[in-house]
């Protein structure tokens, strides 16, 4: 068996991608990360023959060694054939003296459901006949629906999601909250996003439920700490390129920089894998809200999470604690475990930990982070859409604004992502483009105007969204989370004349 996997504070730990993604998180607290990646790099030239799907293939065969070809091919054909509204899946738009790479043409809208069409696919692969996996998620808006989305009504899975209660936005909660499915559960947190993210990570290293539970269900993560939800984001780098290539911007070989507006680090982290594997990039450009715990890092190596939490216009990177650093710091140290060890133990005690000054610079090297405020994002909204006719939602202007003062030291060719739909924000969207709506409460009524103004088409999933019946109503407290997963446990596996209506 190919063990490819180890723990980011433990070397000693070895596991197959197949095990890696039934587990999501490691024993230790630590994140499966493959040592070494960049010892056994893709052919570029090869894969700017291919096209999206076929580039998924070739991603998946190299960080997933233990799947099959034939496992591979048909999670990626039942992943893409028919969810997506564009045929390139994430197609590259051209804006300005940037490329805008859109992540939002999946069933819910937001990049999430890149990863999580293809995971839930995966996972089929790595069930045996009588395992049952129950999903954990912690959301700050996009990764819930799209997680229910992705596991929805699939045989021996079920799917449990956890987002702050008042902390996404409306139409982020209308999706969840209405997802059918018998095999779908949705809790509001009274907590932010880090709450439910830190208690799903308790939840999964608790040796008393994982012995109630038995040998035959386990828990897993939909989050970007589980392997099989990040490594299908490093296709999109690969895709994007090639797709700047086509269209004559750049010449194979040339060098990008990417904008990645984020929260948890997963995104631009899969960015990183890309390289790793032999994309020619430059820089990539990290983008924060006013919850700025990244950016403060990158000027002082030390990343502290003491400060206040902010809601923001940009609620899916309200996150103070990124998970997926952890993983960059593992490859910039030289994969030193112990050291990661260290660290994180640090974070948990007294909420800080400083890197090396070695570290710093290896991390600068290759990233530059800044963030963007409220304000700054409303007048990003406004300005693009103004003087480009292009509508972004409050997460890629956050990109916008820190990738426009990067731009001042740098012109190598820069793809900013695009994370999600506007119309899944649309209060904020709204404030800088219509601001004689900006204070109604008729949100469905904003939308439709919004797409009157600006001539583009609301996603179906969303315009849908509005009539169907709410499903999920349930609040709980952040410390009755495990108990809630209990209860969800044996309801959805043990018990089907239930209704599904929580
Ligand atoms: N931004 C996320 C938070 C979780 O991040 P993930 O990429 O680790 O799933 C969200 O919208 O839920």
């Amino acid at each position: 068996m190919n063990t490819n996997y180890t723990s980011t504070r433990d070397n000693s730990v070895h596991l197959s991608a197949k095990q890696a993604i039934k587990k999501g998180f490691a024993d230790d607290k630590g994140l499966f990360v493959y040592p070494e990646l960049g010892q056994n790099q893709l052919n570029l030239n090869e894969i700017l023959k291919l096209n999206y799907h076929d580039i998924a293939k070739t991603v998946l065969a190299k960080l997933l060694p233990d799947f099959s070809k034939e496992e591979i091919d048909e999670s990626v054909e039942q992943a893409y054939r028919n969810s997506f509204d564009s045929d390139k899946i994430t197609p590259v738009v051209d804006v300005d003296n940037f490329h805008v790479l859109e992540l939002f043409h999946g069933p819910t809208s937001a990049f999430k459901d890149v990863g999580l069409q293809l995971l839930p696919q995966l996972m089929k692969h790595v069930l045996t006949d009588d395992n049952k996996v129950m999903i954990l998620t912690a959301t700050s808006g996009d990764t819930g629906k799209a997680a229910l989305e992705g596991f929805k009504d699939l045989p021996n899975m079920g799917i449990t999601v956890f987002y702050p209660d008042g902390g996404v936005s409306k139409i982020q909660k209308l999706q969840m909250t209405t997802t059918g499915g018998s095999n779908t559960r949705v809790a509001a947190i009274r907590g932010n996003f880090d709450d439910a993210q830190t208690n799903v990570k308790l939840i999964f290293n608790d040796q008393k439920l994982k012995d109630q539970l038995g040998d035959k269900v386990s828990l897993s993560s939909a989050n970007s700490i589980n392997i099989g939800r990040l490594i299908p984001q490093v296709v999109y780098y690969f895709d994007a390129y090639k797709q700047l290539v086509n269209n004559g911007a750049i010449k194979a070989g040339d060098k990008v920089n990417f904008t990645v507006p984020t929260g948890n680090f997963g995104d631009v982290l899969a960015g990183y894998y890309a390289k790793l594997l032999g994309l020619p990039v430059n820089k990539f450009v990290v983008a924060s809200n006013e919850n700025n715990v990244l950016a403060n890092f990158f000027e002082t190596g030390v990343y502290d999470r003491n400060r206040p939490f902010f809601q923001t216009v940009a609620p899916s990177m309200d996150i103070q604690i990124s998970s997926n650093f952890e993983r960059l710091l593992y490859y910039k140290s030289g994969e030193d475990t112990a050291y990661i060890k260290q660290l994180m133990d640090d974070l948990e005690d007294s909420g800080k930990y400083r890197v090396s000054k070695d570290v710093l610079k290896a991390i600068q090297k290759d990233f530059y982070c800044g963030y963007s405020t409220d304000d700054e994002i409303e007048a990003a909204i406004r300005d693009v859409y103004n003087q480009n006719g292009y509508l972004m939602d409050p997460h890629t202007a956050a990109g916008y604004k820190v990738m426009r003062d990067y731009q001042k030291l740098d012109d190598t060719p820069m793809i900013l992502l695009s994370t999600a739909s506007p119309y899944k924000f649309v209060k904020a969207v709204a404030t800088a483009v219509l601001p004689e709506e900006a204070d109604s409460d008729n949100v469905l009524q904003t939308m439709k105007d919004l797409s009157t103004k600006t001539k583009t088409a609301i996603p179906d999933n969303l315009a849908k969204v509005w009539e169907l019946p709410v499903r999920h109503e349930t609040v709980i407290d952040k410390s009755d989370m495990e108990s809630y997963v209990k209860a969800q446990v044996e309801e959805v596996f043990y018990d089907k004349d239930q209704s599904s209506s929580h």
